[in-house]
This record gives structure tokens, C-alpha cells and sequence, in this order.
């Protein structure tokens, strides 16, 4: 048995590797844009990988899927259109459909060959691409936004891969302020903001990039054991004042009529989960309190 072992090692977390046992390799390919990579691990279920590193496992998705979706939608008090930049696996998009509220659900993935990858892999999360409300776009998304009415989104999440292949254009200002532009006003950004302890000046760029294009902007995190580091940060911006209260969910998941079991029951996000998220260690909260 002894599959070999998967090292991540990359720029983006110079010094150390990150490695899970391979039993076996279910699917590897060039797509347009990256290699695309799945395999059964021995601990985690399977794996996807891009360009060597890990998406998403069947064990631990539920924590970034489920956390990226519900912290901005849990902010505000009911959510319509909803954008999805990025979330070619469609985790993302079965966390949005336990919203009722939602009537739209828009999805803008570069690369078909994730959804196509996921779909024969990873139905727990393809399944997202079944709710009627879902309308799937291939393509870039900052041309996506540029041809988006102004002001149409309640929520838009950026989940996105590292800014080192296809993403790297969605963590530059011009980005931003698209995304901005396509927010209603009072509407929340959620985007992955990588790890606080690999890449402090990241965050650090993302939070100012963010402090000049929207009104309040917050850092949040969660535990994920197969990312770098095993933590996962987000941050979350409105174009409103400081009148959006992150920290609380207006729009508790528990009190949403059958959010809690709809398609698969939920295994990480609730209510304690989205007030602790945006409890930052020290070190943290002074370099996101000083820019
Ligand atoms: N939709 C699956 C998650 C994509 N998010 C990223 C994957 C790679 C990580 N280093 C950072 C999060």
C-alpha cells in the first residue's frame, strides 16, 4: 500500500511542505490553466489539487465552504443576488442554496475543467450546481464584472485559489473596486484571505487595497487542517459604515427554516463558530487595527 506522499512545496510558504499519504491517483490533466490533480488519500477521503496545491478535502471542506458562504449571508438580513467568483467545485454554491432568501445565484469559474473534475469526484460539492437558482459562467470574471450591472449584488464571494496562476488578478485594486461596483450598497464582499501566519504582507495589502475602496472591511479565520498552516482567513467588506455589524449574524443560520439540513446537514458553521471567527490574536489585531 504505501502510496507516496503529495509535497506542496511553493513559493507561497517557502521552508516547509505539506504532505498526505496517496493511496491512489483517481485523475491527473492540463487544464487551459493548471494542472488539475485528484487522489485518494489515506486520512482525508480525496483530494483536489491545483498546480501542486490542495483545494479541498472531503474532510475538511465543510469548514472553508461553510464559513466563506455564511459569514457574509448570516450578515445580512436577506440576501438576494448572490455572486460566486471563482468556487468551481461548487461547495460554495450548495452552502448559498440553504438560503432561501436567495433568489439569484451567479458563478464565474475560469476553468471548466473543475467543475467537470468535481462533478465525477466531489458530488457532495458538484451538488451545489443543481439548485435551479445557479447561473454558471465560464470565464474571467473581472470581465464578467465589468459587464454586470451596477449595484446587483447583495453578497459576492471570492473563492478563489492562491494568487500565484490564474487568481493573481483577483487581489489587485482594479478588482476591487469592480467587485465594489457590483455590490448594492449595504452588500458585503467575502474574500479567502490566506493565513495569518504565512502571509501577513498579503493580508496586510488586501486590508488597505480594501480600506480604499470600501467603508469596513474585518478579517475573520477558521481552522482548516489541509490549508498551509492549517487556518484559512477571510475578509469581509461593505460598502456601508461601520452600521454592518459583522461580528453578529443578523441573519442567524439557526433561526433560517431548514438551512441547517437543506441538501447536506451542516458540519462546522453555526452562530458561536461566526462570532469567534472574527477574534483575532494580538499580533493580528494591531496590524489590521493600524492600517
Ligand atoms: N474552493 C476550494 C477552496 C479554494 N480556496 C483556496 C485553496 C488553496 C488554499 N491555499 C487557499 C484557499
Amino acid at each position: 500500500r504505501g502510496g507516496k506522499a503529495v509535497y506542496f512545496n511553493n513559493p507561497m510558504w517557502p521552508g516547509e511542505a505539506h504532505s498526505l499519504k496517496v493511496e491512489k491517483i483517481l485523475f491527473k490533466d492540463n487544464s487551459d490553466f493548471q494542472e488539475v490533480l485528484v487522489f485518494e488519500s489515506a486520512t482525508y477521503g480525496k483530494v483536489l489539487v491545483l498546480d501542486g496545491i490542495v483545494q479541498l478535502t472531503e474532510k475538511d471542506e465543510c469548514a472553508y465552504q461553510e464559513m466563506i458562504a455564511h459569514l457574509p449571508l448570516c450578515s445580512i438580513s436577506s440576501p438576494k443576488n448572490v455572486l460566486v467568483v471563482g468556487g468551481g467545485d461548487g461547495g460554495v454554491l450548495r452552502e448559498i442554496s440553504r438560503h432561501s432568501s436567495v433568489e439569484v445565484i451567479d458563478i464565474c469559474e475560469i476553468d471548466k475543467m473543475v467543475i467537470d473534475v468535481s462533478k465525477k469526484f466531489f458530488p457532495e460539492l458538484a451538488v451545489g450546481f443543481e439548485d435551479p437558482r445557479v447561473q454558471l459562467h465560464i470565464g474571467d470574471a473581472a470581465e464578467f464584472l465589468r459587464k454586470s450591472p451596477e449595484g446587483k449584488y447583495d453578497a459576492i464571494i471570492v473563492d478563489s485559489s492562491d494568487p500565484v496562476g490564474p487568481a493573481l488578478a483577483l487581489v489587485e485594486k482594479p478588482f476591487f473596486e469592480t467587485l465594489a461596483r457590483a455590490l448594492k450598497p449595504g452588500g458585503i464582499l467575502c474574500n479567502m484571505a490566506e493565513s495569518m501566519w504565512l502571509h501577513t504582507h498579503l493580508i496586510e495589502d488586501m486590508i488597505s487595497i480594501c480600506r480604499q475602496t470600501f467603508k469596513s472591511v474585518h478579517y475573520a479565520w477558521s481552522s482548516v487542517p489541509t490549508y498551509p498552516s492549517g487556518v484559512i482567513g477571510f475578509v469581509l467588506c461593505s460598502t456601508e459604515g461601520p452600521a454592518v455589524d459583522f461580528k453578529n449574524p443578523i441573519n442567524p443560520i439557526e433561526k433560517l427554516e431548514g438551512a441547517m439540513t437543506h441538501k447536506r446537514e451542516l458540519k462546522f458553521y453555526n452562530s458561536d463558530m461566526h462570532r469567534a471567527a472574527f477574534a483575532l490574536p494580538t499580533f493580528l489585531r494591531r496590524e489590521v487595527a493600524s492600517l
